[in-house]
């Protein structure tokens, strides 16, 4: 997504220098910003309201049942940006840690709305890097019968969109910026740095 404030606020985040308040404020801003656009083919209805001039026919939502998923713990730091646009959405949890050598993801918490089935969900996590975490969580969701799902992240890695489409290619993939690639620590480069330690302060 190339939206000039988009770009702007992500260049903020990845500033090395950038501490934890405003990483965090930066992170939530981004993520209302793409939902936005994420949203932009969501289905309309016709309505009948009155206005203080008379009866007219105009548009809502079409009672669209979202849910939004963030993937432990990095991902926590897009869901209130996302709820300022979407304030009904329902939240589902799905913990996940990659493994330092190997970076194989383990699931370590799954937390869902009971009607997912039925419901569009936006998996969300700032950084895509090997795509393995996504795509656990993904087939976490498919296994629970998640039918429509959009994946949302700040930043992605060449290596981790390939991956994620190879493995699930009906899930649209929204991303802030495509970066250059991984280095041999499984880290995004230029990237923004571990986004979960960014968020929390916890290195
Ligand atoms: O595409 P991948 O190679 O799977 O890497 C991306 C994952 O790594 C980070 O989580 P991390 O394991 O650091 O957990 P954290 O959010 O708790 O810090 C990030 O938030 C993603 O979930
Ligand atoms: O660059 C990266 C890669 C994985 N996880 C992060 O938080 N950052
Ligand atoms: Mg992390």
């Amino acid at each position: 997504m190339d939206h000039p404030l988009i770009q702007h606020k992500l260049t903020i985040i990845r500033d090395k220098n950038c501490g934890t308040k405003e990483f965090r404020e930066v992170v939530n801003e981004i993520a209302e910003l793409m939902v936005y656009d994420v949203s932009r083919d969501f289905a309309l209805e016709d309505v009948v309201v009155e206005t203080p001039m008379g009866k007219t026919t105009q548009k809502t939502l079409a009672g669209k049942k979202i849910a939004i998923i963030p993937i432990l713990r990095a991902g926590l730091g897009m869901v209130d940006g996302i709820l300022e646009l979407l304030p009904a959405a329902k939240v589902g949890h799905i913990g996940m840690y990659r493994d330092e050598t190997t970076f194989q993801p383990t699931e370590y918490f799954v937390k869902m709305p009971e009607d997912i089935a039925s419901r569009d969900l936006l998996v969300v996590d700032p950084m895509l890097a090997t795509g393995g975490s996504a795509i656990m969580a993904v087939d976490a969701l498919k296994k629970r019968g998640a039918k429509t799902i959009k994946f949302v992240c700040l930043v992605a890695a060449p290596e981790g969109v390939e991956a994620l489409r190879e493995k699930h290619p009906d899930i649209d993939i929204y991303t802030a910026a495509l970066d250059d690639r991984l280095n041999e620590d499984g880290y995004i480069v230029p990237g923004l740095g571990d986004a979960g330690d960014r968020l929390f302060g916890t290195k």
